[in-house]
């Protein structure tokens, strides 16, 4: 599902954030990615999903090399993964429904048959019923589930989440990871950043440790 090989990542600045990453991802494989503040793991996640480029290496999903993916087909390769990151960004002047579809429309869903998909995402996450509202009138953790719709509406194979329970309290945060655990039970691929030790010793996955930018573990 997904392989890195020699990734390396230097910001511009010259700051070092990943160092020589070898790493693979199966098919169906459900893996947490942890180490300290600043140990490169936002940065493995925005790698895999093209928001930055490796200095070195190469990152291949699905079987394709994405850094040699044209520039045109980014969007569509991104709109395949569910993305999930603390910040969720939504679009403040459209409703919590127009949000989650917005990758169906991307993907060419005619608005007449997205609407079971957008309700089914938004069940998912406990929200139904949230439909009309706007972001402002959600709570932190409400628009966090939203974005959590969001990235499961195109019923990606590979989910992407940065933090993804940063905003939520312990009982929601152990529901979204049960929800995690019952995607990955349907086949799909996760790898979830996270500080919450608790919650992962808990669920008893594969852990992958980043300590400055290189794999300390992966077991
Ligand atoms: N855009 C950037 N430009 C320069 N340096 C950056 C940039 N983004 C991240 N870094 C640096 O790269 C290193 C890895 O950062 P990254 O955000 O990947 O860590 P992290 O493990 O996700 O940390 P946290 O748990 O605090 O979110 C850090 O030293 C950080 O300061």
């Amino acid at each position: 599902m997904l392989e890195l090989q020699g990734v390396s990542k230097q910001y511009p600045d010259g700051q070092v954030a990943l160092d020589s990453i070898d790493l693979s991802l199966g098919e169906g494989e459900m893996a947490f990615l942890t180490g300290h503040s600043g140990a490169g793991k936002s940065t493995l996640l925005k790698l895999i999903a093209l928001i930055e480029r490796p200095s070195q290496g190469r990152i291949i999903v699905n079987g394709t090399d994405i850094g040699r993916l044209p520039r045109g087909h980014i969007p569509y390769y991104r709109q395949n993964i569910g993305l999930i990151f603390q910040n969720v960004q939504l679009l403040h002047d459209r409703s919590v429904f127009d949000n989650v579809a917005l990758p169906l429309l991307i993907q060419g869903f005619s608005p007449r048959d997205l609407g079971n998909r957008v309700r089914a995402a938004l069940d998912t996450v406990g929200l139904l019923g949230m439909e009309g509202k706007a972001p402002v009138q959600l709570s932190g953790g409400e628009q966090q589930r939203v974005g959590i719709a969001r990235a499961l509406v195109v019923r990606p194979r590979l989910i992407l989440a940065d933090e993804p329970t940063g905003n939520l309290d312990p009982e929601l945060s152990e529901d979204i990871m049960g929800l995690f655990g019952r995607f990955n039970e349907l086949g799909v691929s996760l790898m979830i950043a996270t500080h919450d030790i608790d919650l992962i010793t808990r669920l008893n996955k594969r852990r992958i440790v980043l300590s400055r930018g290189l794999l300390e573990a992966s077991a």
